[in-house]
C-alpha cells in the first residue's frame, strides 16, 4: 500500500462513476415515504406560488377594465391564500428534509466508523489519521447540502419548470418559443465547465485533507514543537498548507459561479427580447395583460433553471467528497477471516512458529524465518536491538499483520484457519505505548473485559501493583483521565494497560515493553504478584531490561530479523554470545551507576 504524508494529495484509486450515485441512493431509500410526501407538498406550494402571474393577467385583461370589484377581491383572496398555502409548506419542508438529510448523513458515518473498525493495521499504518478524520467528519459533512435540499429541489423545480411552460404556452406559444432561445446556450455553458469544475473540487477536497492531516499531526506532537521550539517553522508549513486550501477554494468557487452569472445574463436577456418582441405583438393577438403574466413567467422560469443549475453544482461538489468516501468503504481489511474459518475454541497456549517470513510492504524484509516452539505455560521473552523484529513478532501472534510465508501454529492450528475474533479473544496484549481512552480509570480497565465486575477490576488493579497509586487518587478509581491518558505519567499507564490485559484473563499474554517505564521497586512487586497469575498463560514478554526476564522458560535473542541465540538466561550466559555481551553491558552500567 502506497504512503502518504500531509503533503501529498491522494490519488483516487477508481475514475468517478455513476455507481457511486447510486450507492448514495441506498442510503436515501429507506427515507423514500417521507421524500415523496415532502414532494407532494412541494408540489402543491409552487402551484399556490405559480398562480400569481395568471392572477395578475386575469386581472388586468377582464377585472379592471370590466370595473369587477367583487371580483378583484376574489382574485386577491385567492392570491393571499396561495402565499399562505406555499408559507406553511415550504416550512415543513425544511423541517422534514433536515431529519431526513441528518439521518442520511448519520447512516454514512456509523457505516464509515464500522469499516474503520476492521480495517487492518496497515491501512492505518499507510496515511495519516487526519486524512481519514477529514472522510468521517468532513466529507460527508460537505453532503448535508445536496441531502437536506438538493434533491427535493430538484424534483420540485422539475415541477415548477414544467408548469411554468404550461402557463407560458397557454399565454403565448410563439413567446414561449421565443423564451426558449437563450436555454442551449445555458446548456452549452454547463457543458464546457463541467470537467473544469469536478477537476476543481476534487483538487480542493485533497487540498483539505492535507490541511486536516497537518493540524492533526501538529495536535499530537504539540510537546515535540514546543521543545524544539518549532513553533515559527510550523506556522510557515500550515501556512503554505492552508494557502493552497485557500488557492483551491478560490479557484472552485470561480469555477462554480460562472454558471450563476451567465444564468443571470441569459434571463435578463431573454426578458428584454420578450419585452421587445411582446410589445411589438401586441394588439396581433397579444394583449398588456398577458405580456406582464408572461415576463412574470420568465422571471419564474429562470429561477428553477438557476436552481437547478445549483443543484448540478452540488452534485459535482458531492462527487468529489463520494469518491473519496466510498474510497474508503470499499477498502478491503488485509487481514481477514475465511468464509470457512472456525472458532478457535479455549486454548491451552501453544504457540508455534515454523519458518515464517514477513515484511510490511510485502517484501521479505522484516523477519526472516523465525522459528521456535513456546508450551502452554512458558514465558518467552525477547531482547535485541532496536528495529530487531521483537514487536514484529509477537504482533503476528494476534494475527495484525499476514506473513509471506511458514506459519504460526497455536495449539496445532493455524491461526489463518480461525476466525480473528475467536484468535485475539484469547490474546492479552500490552503495547509499547500503553493507550489510555478518555473516561475513569474503571473503565480504562474494564475495557480487557466489559462485564467485568468492580470488585474484578480491583483485584487485577492490585495484582499488577496498580492499586496504590490509583487509591491515592482523590477519586480513586473513579477518576477521570483524558485521550491519551495526559494526566497520568507513562509508567501509571503501563500499570493501568497491565491490569486491563489481565482482566482479559487471556491464555496468552503479550508483553512489549510493559515495564519500561515502571520504577524497580514497583515492577519487582509487580513481578511477584503476577507469578501466580502468569503460570498458567503462555506469555511473552520483550524487554530492553534483562533483569526483568532472567525467570523466563526461554529468551530469544533477535538480531536483524532473525533468531541468532536462545536458551534459559543461564545457558545464553554460558555460551558467551551476545546475550551475555548485552547483559556485562548492562551489570557494567549498573555498576557504574
Ligand atoms: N508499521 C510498520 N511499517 C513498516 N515498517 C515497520 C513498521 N513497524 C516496524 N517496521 C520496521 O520493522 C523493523 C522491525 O521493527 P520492530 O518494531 O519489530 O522492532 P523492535 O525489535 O520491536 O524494536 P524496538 O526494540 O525499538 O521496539 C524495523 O526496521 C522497523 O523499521
Amino acid at each position: 500500500m502506497a504512503r502518504n504524508k500531509f503533503d501529498v494529495d491522494e490519488e483516487l484509486d477508481t475514475p468517478f462513476s455513476i455507481t457511486h450515485l447510486k450507492r448514495l441512493f441506498v442510503y436515501i431509500k429507506p427515507y423514500k415515504k417521507k421524500i415523496i410526501l415532502t414532494v407532494l407538498i412541494m408540489l402543491i406550494a409552487s402551484g399556490a406560488n405559480l398562480i400569481g402571474p395568471y392572477l395578475i393577467k386575469q386581472a388586468i385583461d377582464e377585472e379592471i377594465p370590466g370595473k369587477d370589484i367583487p371580483g378583484l377581491f376574489l382574485l386577491s383572496a385567492i392570491y393571499l391564500f396561495a402565499l399562505i398555502i406555499t408559507g406553511i409548506c415550504m416550512k415543513y419542508r425544511i423541517r422534514i428534509m433536515s431529519q431526513i438529510g441528518q439521518s442520511i448523513i448519520q447512516n454514512i458515518r456509523k457505516d464509515l466508523f464500522t469499516h474503520l473498525q476492521s480495517l487492518s493495521f496497515s491501512f492505518y499504518d499507510s496515511r495519516p489519521h487526519g486524512k481519514i478524520l477529514v472522510r468521517v467528519v468532513n466529507y460527508v459533512n460537505s453532503l448535508s447540502d445536496l441531502l437536506s435540499n438538493g434533491l427535493i429541489n430538484l424534483i420540485t423545480d422539475m415541477f415548477s419548470l414544467a408548469v411554468i411552460i404550461g402557463f407560458m404556452l397557454v399565454i403565448d406559444v410563439k413567446l414561449t418559443l421565443l423564451a426558449m432561445l437563450g436555454f442551449p446556450v445555458l446548456a452549452g455553458i454547463i457543458f464546457l465547465i463541467k470537467n473544469a469544475q469536478r477537476k476543481a473540487w476534487q483538487d480542493l477536497s485533497n487540498k483539505q485533507s492535507n490541511m486536516n492531516a497537518y493540524i492533526h499531526e501538529s495536535i499530537n506532537g504539540i510537546k515535540v514543537t514546543q521543545a524544539f521550539t518549532r513553533e515559527s517553522e510550523n506556522k510557515r508549513i500550515f501556512q503554505e498548507v492552508s494557502g493552497e486550501y485557500r488557492s483551491s477554494w478560490m479557484k472552485a468557487v470561480y469555477i462554480q459561479f460562472l454558471l450563476w452569472p451567465s444564468i443571470e445574463n441569459i434571463s435578463v436577456l431573454t426578458v428584454s427580447f420578450i419585452y421587445v418582441m411582446g410589445i411589438s405583438m401586441i394588439g396581433d393577438g397579444v394583449t398588456v395583460g398577458s405580456l406582464i403574466a408572461f415576463i412574470g413567467y420568465i422571471w419564474m422560469f429562470w429561477t428553477p433553471l438557476a436552481n437547478i443549475g445549483n443543484f448540478y453544482n452540488a452534485i459535482i461538489n458531492a462527487m468529489a467528497y463520494l469518491e473519496r468516501i466510498f474510497e474508503m468503504m470499499d477498502e478491503k481489511p488485509t487481514v481477514t477471516s475465511d468464509p470457512e474459518s472456525k472458532d478457535l475454541g479455549m486454548i491451552k497456549g501453544k504457540v508455534e512458529f515454523d519458518d515464517v517470513v514477513f515484511g510490511y510492504e510485502g517484501e521479505d524484509r522484516t523477519l526472516k524465518g523465525i522459528n521456535f516452539k513456546a508450551n502452554p505455560g512458558d514465558t518467552i521473552a525477547l531482547v535485541g536491538a532496536t528495529g530487531s523484529g521483537k514487536t514484529t513478532i509477537v504482533s503476528l501472534i494476534s494475527r495484525f499483520y499476514d506473513i509471506n510465508s511458514g506459519s504460526i501454529k497455536i495449539d496445532d492450528v493455524d491461526i489463518k484457519t480461525v476466525t480473528i475474533h475467536s484468535l485475539r479473544k484469547q490474546m492479552g496484549v500490552m503495547l509499547q505505548d500503553p493507550f489510555i481512552f478518555s473516561g475513569t480509570i474503571m473503565d480504562n480497565i474494564r475495557y480487557g473485559r466489559l462485564d467485568a465486575a468492580d470488585e474484578e477490576v480491583i483485584a487485577a488493579a492490585k495484582a499488577v501493583q496498580a492499586d496504590p497509586f490509583i487509591s491515592e487518587l482523590k477519586d480513586g478509581y473513579q477518576t477521570e483521565v483524558n485521550e491519551r491518558g495526559t494526566r497520568l505519567s507513562t509508567g501509571q499507564r503501563q500499570l493501568i494497560s497491565f491490569a486491563r490485559a489481565l482482566l482479559a484473563d487471556p491464555k496468552i499474554l503479550i508483553l512489549d515493553e510493559a515495564t519500561s517505564s515502571i520504577d524497580t521497586e514497583t515492577e519487582l512487586a509487580l513481578q511477584r504478584g503476577l507469578e501466580t497469575l502468569l503460570a498458567d498463560r503462555t506469555s511473552f514478554i520483550i524487554a530492553h531490561r534483562l533483569s526483568t526476564i532472567q525467570n523466563a522458560t526461554r529468551i530469544l535473542f533477535i538480531e536483524n530479523g532473525r533468531i541468532i541465540e536462545e536458551g534459559t538466561h543461564q545457558e545464553l550466559l554460558n555460551q558467551k554470545g551476545h546475550y551475555w555481551k548485552l547483559h556485562k553491558s548492562q551489570h557494567h552500567t549498573l555498576e557504574v551507576s
